[in-house]
């Protein structure tokens, strides 16, 4: 089961406030887009779904997993791909779906090549395959098209879609167009 509700959630930072009001109800299978000029608060909102950063006001629920794809991926720069994808879903304890995932985002070549010699874009997907392996019912995706070519934003769209289709949630921020049938849109 997946769920996502942000109630009147106001967001501060650095003593300004960035959005206050905000309600959102994300139940299996739907999605939201944040959109919003260059400083609004996107990843500010992310951050607090995920729990990393605490509302000035109001409250985050939600009922399953939740898996983080930040700007800047945590993944050793000096494993090989596949090594640090695996010490990640082995705290998860999911080692074995690392290989499924590296294949969902066309990385699978690049499994023994260390994460420091991939391009922006690999290491985006890279970022991707780490949500993918968690299984995490709730996707919290902060610019997953950055640095991503057309054939990639494809892939990204995909496999959202496919994620929503088994019942999970995306909330996704992004400044680049990325195509989320249905989705609610969150402009701060
Ligand atoms: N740790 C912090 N302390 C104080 N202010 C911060 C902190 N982190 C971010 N901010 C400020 O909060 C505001 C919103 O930042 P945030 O990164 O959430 O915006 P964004 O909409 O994602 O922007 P962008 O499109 O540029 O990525 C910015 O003005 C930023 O300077």
């Amino acid at each position: 089961m997946s769920a996502l509700a942000l109630r009147g959630v106001a967001c501060l930072r650095g003593g300004r406030l960035l959005f206050e009001g905000l309600d959102l109800a994300l139940a299996p299978g739907e999605a939201a887009l944040v959109t919003g000029p260059n400083g609004a608060g996107k990843s500010s909102l992310i951050r607090i779904a995920a729990g990393l950063l605490a509302p000035a006001a109001g409250s985050v629920t939600g009922e399953g997993a939740r898996a983080l794809m930040a700007e800047v991926p945590a993944l050793d720069p000096e494993l090989s791909l596949g090594a640090a994808l695996r010490f990640w879903s082995g705290i998860d304890g999911r080692r074995m779906a690392v290989g499924e995932a590296l294949a969902a985002v066309n990385l699978a070549d690049l499994a023994p090549v260390p994460v420091r010699m991939l391009s922006t874009g690999q290491r985006r997907r890279a970022a991707l395959a780490r949500v993918v392996a968690s299984a995490a019912p709730v996707w919290l995706l902060d610019e997953p098209a950055n640095g991503l070519d057309t054939g990639s934003v494809a892939l990204l769209e995909g496999l959202i879609a496919r994620h929503r289709a088994a019942g999970g949630i995306a909330l996704v921020a992004t400044h680049l167009p990325i195509a989320l049938p249905q989705a609610r849109m969150v402009a701060l």
